[in-house]
């Protein structure tokens, strides 16, 4: 009996999974969202609020929210929060200054009691070309993304990661 039911939840279960990908402004997240949903990298500017794509892998379906990282925007991530299932925090490994607010940040996120309940993070460590000085976000524009090294690689794991959760899941 317990397994028929199984089978029937798992028929009808057309669940969203909802994934919040968060990180400072610059860090890199909306170009992953767009090489999750279309396997391709385009041309960002900053993200006002957030912006969603839905994603399948393997008959399952995650809805993916990229949320705007300026300062000012960082007090608004917890209205996401609730319902999220998997949270991927981007970082850019050549913003070094920065690795210290990352951190704030994101032991302030692990304190929400939302976010308390069963949930999985990922960390992404953006391993883009380190940029010699200047203005990041236009000499990064002025970059080849395709040879960022790393970048197509951890989209990959990442995948695979949510990947492996569908089989946990069905
Ligand atoms: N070289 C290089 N540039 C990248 C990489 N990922 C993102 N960029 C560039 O970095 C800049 C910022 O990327 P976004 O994806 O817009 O950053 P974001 O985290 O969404 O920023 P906010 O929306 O302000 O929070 C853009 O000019 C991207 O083209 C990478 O892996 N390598
Ligand atoms: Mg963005």
């Amino acid at each position: 009996m317990g397994i028929l039911f199984t089978r029937i939840w798992r028929l009808f279960n057309h669940q969203e999974h909802k994934v919040i990908i968060v990180g400072l402004d610059n860090a890199g997240k909306t170009t992953i969202l767009y090489q999750f949903s279309m396997n391709e990298v385009v041309h960002t500017s900053p993200t006002i609020g957030s912006n969603v794509e839905e994603i399948v892998i393997n008959n399952t379906r995650f809805l993916m929210w990229d949320i705007g990282g300026q300062e000012s925007l960082r007090s608004s991530w917890n209205t996401y929060y609730t319902n999220t299932e998997f949270v991927i925090v981007v970082v850019d490994s050549t913003d070094r200054e920065r690795i210290s607010v990352t951190r704030e940040e994101l032991y302030k996120m692990l304190a929400h009691e939302i976010l308390h309940s069963f949930f999985h993070v990922y960390l992404y460590l953006r391993e883009r070309q380190s940029a010699s000085g200047g203005d990041g976000r236009r000499e990064r524009e002025s970059q080849n993304l395709k040879q960022a090294p790393g970048s197509e690689l951890s989209v990959q794991i990442l995948m695979q990661g949510l990947n492996s959760q569908t089989e946990i899941m069905t």
